[in-house]
Protein backbone atom coordinates (compact mmCIF):
# COMPACT_ATOMS: atom_id res chain seq x y z
CA UNK A 1 0.00 0.00 0.00
CA UNK A 2 1.69 3.87 -0.70
CA UNK A 3 0.77 6.60 0.50
CA UNK A 4 -1.67 4.73 3.04
CA UNK A 5 -1.37 4.35 6.79
CA UNK A 6 -0.78 1.94 9.61
CA UNK A 7 -4.27 0.72 10.08
CA UNK A 8 -5.19 0.36 13.94
CA UNK A 9 -4.35 -3.40 15.34
CA UNK A 10 -7.08 -5.33 14.21
CA UNK A 11 -9.84 -3.20 12.85
CA UNK A 12 -9.61 -5.48 9.22
CA UNK A 13 -10.45 -8.90 10.80
CA UNK A 14 -11.56 -10.01 7.75
CA UNK A 15 -7.81 -9.43 6.05
CA UNK A 16 -5.36 -12.89 5.65
CA UNK A 17 -1.92 -13.29 4.35
CA UNK A 18 -1.17 -15.53 1.57
CA UNK A 19 2.24 -16.96 2.80
CA UNK A 20 4.39 -19.59 1.71
CA UNK A 21 7.28 -20.83 3.74
CA UNK A 22 6.13 -18.37 6.68
CA UNK A 23 6.60 -15.44 3.83
CA UNK A 24 3.57 -13.12 3.05
CA UNK A 25 3.26 -13.38 -1.18
CA UNK A 26 -0.19 -11.97 -1.47
CA UNK A 27 -3.64 -10.40 0.24
CA UNK A 28 -6.57 -12.42 0.82
CA UNK A 29 -10.29 -11.98 2.83
CA UNK A 30 -12.45 -13.99 4.86
CA UNK A 31 -15.82 -14.63 2.73
CA UNK A 32 -17.18 -17.41 4.73
CA UNK A 33 -15.78 -19.07 7.79
CA UNK A 34 -13.93 -21.88 5.50
CA UNK A 35 -13.46 -19.69 2.69
CA UNK A 36 -11.20 -17.17 1.40
CA UNK A 37 -11.07 -14.96 -1.88
CA UNK A 38 -7.49 -13.69 -3.04
CA UNK A 39 -6.14 -13.82 -6.88
CA UNK A 40 -4.64 -16.55 -9.33
CA UNK A 41 -1.91 -14.54 -10.06
CA UNK A 42 -0.59 -15.28 -6.60
CA UNK A 43 -0.54 -19.18 -7.46
CA UNK A 44 2.87 -17.91 -9.94
CA UNK A 45 4.97 -16.12 -6.92
CA UNK A 46 3.79 -19.76 -4.94
CA UNK A 47 5.04 -22.38 -7.67
CA UNK A 48 4.57 -26.02 -5.70
CA UNK A 49 5.56 -24.77 -2.41
CA UNK A 50 2.72 -25.06 0.84
CA UNK A 51 0.35 -22.48 1.00
CA UNK A 52 -1.02 -21.12 4.21
CA UNK A 53 -3.16 -18.86 5.50
CA UNK A 54 -2.82 -16.20 8.07
CA UNK A 55 -5.90 -14.59 9.72
CA UNK A 56 -6.70 -12.57 13.00
CA UNK A 57 -3.14 -10.98 12.64
CA UNK A 58 -2.07 -7.19 12.30
CA UNK A 59 2.15 -7.74 12.51
CA UNK A 60 3.04 -10.77 10.50
CA UNK A 61 5.86 -11.10 12.91
CA UNK A 62 4.53 -10.59 16.68
CA UNK A 63 2.65 -13.24 18.75
CA UNK A 64 -0.98 -11.91 18.63
CA UNK A 65 -3.92 -13.98 20.84
CA UNK A 66 -6.23 -14.66 17.62
CA UNK A 67 -3.43 -14.78 14.97
CA UNK A 68 -3.79 -17.84 13.35
CA UNK A 69 -1.66 -19.60 10.51
CA UNK A 70 -4.07 -22.11 8.67
CA UNK A 71 -3.57 -24.96 5.90
CA UNK A 72 -5.40 -25.12 3.13
CA UNK A 73 -7.37 -27.85 1.68
CA UNK A 74 -8.14 -27.00 -1.78
CA UNK A 75 -7.06 -23.95 -4.47
CA UNK A 76 -9.90 -23.15 -6.94
CA UNK A 77 -8.40 -20.69 -8.80
CA UNK A 78 -10.89 -19.14 -11.49
CA UNK A 79 -10.65 -21.47 -14.69
CA UNK A 80 -10.48 -18.88 -17.03
CA UNK A 81 -7.19 -16.94 -15.45
CA UNK A 82 -4.13 -17.37 -16.81
CA UNK A 83 -0.53 -15.77 -16.52
CA UNK A 84 -0.87 -14.24 -19.95
CA UNK A 85 -3.36 -11.15 -18.92
CA UNK A 86 -5.37 -9.62 -16.37
CA UNK A 87 -8.63 -11.07 -16.61
CA UNK A 88 -10.31 -13.54 -14.17
CA UNK A 89 -7.53 -12.67 -11.77
CA UNK A 90 -9.39 -15.06 -9.12
CA UNK A 91 -8.40 -17.33 -6.49
CA UNK A 92 -11.10 -19.22 -4.21
CA UNK A 93 -9.37 -20.70 -0.65
CA UNK A 94 -10.67 -23.74 1.18
CA UNK A 95 -9.35 -24.09 4.38
CA UNK A 96 -8.41 -27.10 5.95
CA UNK A 97 -10.62 -26.13 8.85
CA UNK A 98 -13.32 -23.48 10.11
CA UNK A 99 -12.24 -20.60 11.55
CA UNK A 100 -14.13 -19.17 14.89
CA UNK A 101 -15.33 -16.13 14.42
CA UNK A 102 -13.72 -13.52 17.16
CA UNK A 103 -12.61 -9.67 17.70
CA UNK A 104 -9.92 -10.19 15.05
CA UNK A 105 -11.34 -12.56 12.56
CA UNK A 106 -14.43 -11.75 10.50
CA UNK A 107 -15.96 -12.15 7.41
CA UNK A 108 -16.13 -9.61 4.92
CA UNK A 109 -19.56 -9.15 3.45
CA UNK A 110 -19.57 -9.11 -0.45
CA UNK A 111 -21.45 -7.40 -3.45
CA UNK A 112 -24.22 -9.66 -4.86
CA UNK A 113 -25.41 -7.09 -7.04
CA UNK A 114 -23.97 -6.50 -10.30
CA UNK A 115 -24.04 -2.62 -10.38
CA UNK A 116 -20.91 -0.53 -10.99
CA UNK A 117 -19.56 1.77 -7.97
CA UNK A 118 -20.32 5.28 -9.21
CA UNK A 119 -17.05 7.52 -10.11
CA UNK A 120 -16.12 9.38 -7.03
CA UNK A 121 -16.52 6.75 -4.61
CA UNK A 122 -14.40 6.48 -1.71
CA UNK A 123 -13.52 2.81 -0.95
CA UNK A 124 -10.22 1.66 0.87
CA UNK A 125 -8.14 -1.34 0.36
CA UNK A 126 -5.73 -2.79 2.37
CA UNK A 127 -2.72 -4.93 2.74
CA UNK A 128 1.15 -5.95 4.03
CA UNK A 129 1.86 -5.26 0.26
CA UNK A 130 4.90 -2.75 -0.42
CA UNK A 131 4.88 0.45 1.05
CA UNK A 132 7.23 2.44 -1.36
CA UNK A 133 8.59 1.86 -4.73
CA UNK A 134 12.13 0.80 -3.64
CA UNK A 135 9.65 -2.49 -2.19
CA UNK A 136 9.68 -2.40 1.39
CA UNK A 137 7.72 -4.02 3.28
CA UNK A 138 5.70 -3.55 6.55
CA UNK A 139 5.48 -5.73 9.46
CA UNK A 140 2.04 -4.31 10.03
CA UNK A 141 -1.32 -3.93 8.22
CA UNK A 142 -1.76 -0.99 6.35
CA UNK A 143 -4.48 0.65 4.40
CA UNK A 144 -5.52 3.65 1.35
CA UNK A 145 -8.70 5.49 0.88
CA UNK A 146 -8.63 5.00 -2.86
CA UNK A 147 -11.20 7.13 -5.82
CA UNK A 148 -13.14 5.00 -8.38
CA UNK A 149 -12.86 6.26 -11.48
CA UNK A 150 -14.87 5.25 -14.19
CA UNK A 151 -14.27 2.49 -17.00
CA UNK A 152 -14.83 4.83 -19.94
CA UNK A 153 -12.01 7.11 -18.07
CA UNK A 154 -9.57 4.03 -17.54
CA UNK A 155 -10.40 2.86 -21.10
CA UNK A 156 -9.04 6.07 -22.79
CA UNK A 157 -5.40 5.77 -24.54
CA UNK A 158 -3.71 7.83 -21.84
CA UNK A 159 -4.65 4.81 -18.99
CA UNK A 160 -5.15 1.31 -20.44
CA UNK A 161 -6.94 1.89 -24.14
CA UNK A 162 -9.97 0.03 -23.97
CA UNK A 163 -8.44 -3.51 -22.12
CA UNK A 164 -10.76 -2.96 -18.96
CA UNK A 165 -13.74 -5.28 -19.14
CA UNK A 166 -16.72 -4.77 -17.36
CA UNK A 167 -15.97 -7.04 -15.33
CA UNK A 168 -13.14 -5.06 -13.84
CA UNK A 169 -13.26 -1.78 -11.92
CA UNK A 170 -10.70 0.89 -11.82
CA UNK A 171 -9.54 3.44 -8.92
CA UNK A 172 -6.98 6.49 -9.48
CA UNK A 173 -3.28 5.57 -8.64
CA UNK A 174 -2.11 9.11 -8.17
CA UNK A 175 0.65 8.47 -5.30
CA UNK A 176 -1.95 6.67 -3.50
CA UNK A 177 -1.89 3.04 -4.42
CA UNK A 178 -2.02 -0.74 -4.36
CA UNK A 179 1.38 -2.28 -4.91
CA UNK A 180 3.01 -5.84 -4.64
CA UNK A 181 1.64 -7.90 -2.23
CA UNK A 182 -1.82 -6.35 -1.90
CA UNK A 183 -3.07 -8.70 -4.53
CA UNK A 184 -5.83 -10.57 -3.36
CA UNK A 185 -6.54 -7.89 -1.34
CA UNK A 186 -10.59 -6.71 -0.88
CA UNK A 187 -11.43 -3.04 -2.41
CA UNK A 188 -13.64 -2.31 0.29
CA UNK A 189 -16.81 0.63 -0.43
CA UNK A 190 -19.71 1.40 2.19
CA UNK A 191 -18.38 -1.81 4.05
CA UNK A 192 -18.92 -4.02 1.16
CA UNK A 193 -16.21 -5.66 -0.82
CA UNK A 194 -16.79 -4.74 -4.17
CA UNK A 195 -13.55 -5.85 -5.97
CA UNK A 196 -10.59 -7.83 -5.39
CA UNK A 197 -6.77 -6.60 -6.01
CA UNK A 198 -5.25 -7.18 -9.52
CA UNK A 199 -1.64 -7.57 -10.66
CA UNK A 200 -2.84 -5.74 -14.03
CA UNK A 201 -0.35 -3.44 -15.16
CA UNK A 202 2.58 -4.13 -12.00
CA UNK A 203 3.14 -0.23 -12.15
CA UNK A 204 2.01 1.57 -8.54
CA UNK A 205 1.48 5.04 -7.59
CA UNK A 206 1.77 6.25 -11.18
CA UNK A 207 -1.10 8.28 -12.13
CA UNK A 208 -1.12 7.08 -15.80
CA UNK A 209 -1.87 3.51 -14.69
CA UNK A 210 -4.64 3.33 -12.45
CA UNK A 211 -5.02 0.49 -9.79
CA UNK A 212 -7.28 -2.64 -11.51
CA UNK A 213 -9.51 -4.49 -9.36
CA UNK A 214 -11.54 -7.84 -10.21
CA UNK A 215 -15.11 -6.84 -9.66
CA UNK A 216 -16.76 -9.06 -7.49
CA UNK A 217 -20.49 -9.44 -8.69
CA UNK A 218 -20.01 -11.11 -12.15
CA UNK A 219 -18.03 -13.45 -9.97
CA UNK A 220 -21.13 -15.08 -7.72
CA UNK A 221 -22.11 -17.72 -9.56
CA UNK A 222 -18.48 -18.97 -9.82
CA UNK A 223 -18.73 -18.87 -5.87
CA UNK A 224 -22.28 -20.68 -5.33
CA UNK A 225 -21.27 -23.44 -7.71
CA UNK A 226 -17.62 -24.31 -5.88
CA UNK A 227 -19.40 -24.33 -2.81
CA UNK A 228 -22.32 -26.15 -4.16
CA UNK A 229 -19.92 -29.06 -5.20
CA UNK A 230 -17.76 -28.39 -1.92
CA UNK A 231 -20.80 -29.16 0.62
CA UNK A 232 -22.79 -31.71 -1.88
N1 LIG B 1 -1.68 -0.78 -8.16
C1 LIG B 1 -1.39 -1.85 -8.97
C2 LIG B 1 -0.76 -3.05 -8.39
C3 LIG B 1 -1.51 -3.91 -7.59
C4 LIG B 1 -0.90 -5.11 -7.17
C5 LIG B 1 0.43 -5.41 -7.49
C6 LIG B 1 1.17 -4.49 -8.25
N2 LIG B 1 2.48 -4.68 -8.61
C7 LIG B 1 3.10 -5.88 -8.77
N3 LIG B 1 2.53 -7.08 -8.77
N4 LIG B 1 3.53 -8.02 -9.00
C8 LIG B 1 4.73 -7.37 -9.11
N5 LIG B 1 5.97 -7.85 -9.32
C9 LIG B 1 6.98 -6.95 -9.40
N6 LIG B 1 6.82 -5.62 -9.27
C10 LIG B 1 5.59 -5.13 -9.04
N7 LIG B 1 5.37 -3.79 -8.87
C11 LIG B 1 6.32 -2.84 -8.54
C12 LIG B 1 7.50 -3.16 -7.87
C13 LIG B 1 8.41 -2.14 -7.55
C14 LIG B 1 8.13 -0.81 -7.86
C15 LIG B 1 6.94 -0.52 -8.51
O1 LIG B 1 6.63 0.75 -8.79
C16 LIG B 1 6.05 -1.52 -8.84
C17 LIG B 1 4.51 -6.01 -8.98
C18 LIG B 1 0.57 -3.30 -8.69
Amino acid sequence: ILRGQETPAHQRPYMTSLQVSGKHICGGFLIADQWVLSAAHCLQDAGNATLQVLVGAHSLSEAEPNKRLLGVRKLFPHPNSSVENIYNDLLLIQLEERVSPSADVQILPFQREDRSVPAGTQCEVAGWGFISNTGRLPDKLHHVELSVISNTVCNTRIHYDGSITEKLMCTESKRKDSCKGDSGGPLVCNGVAEGVVATGARVCGNWKKPGIYTRIPPYVDWFDSIWAAAHQ
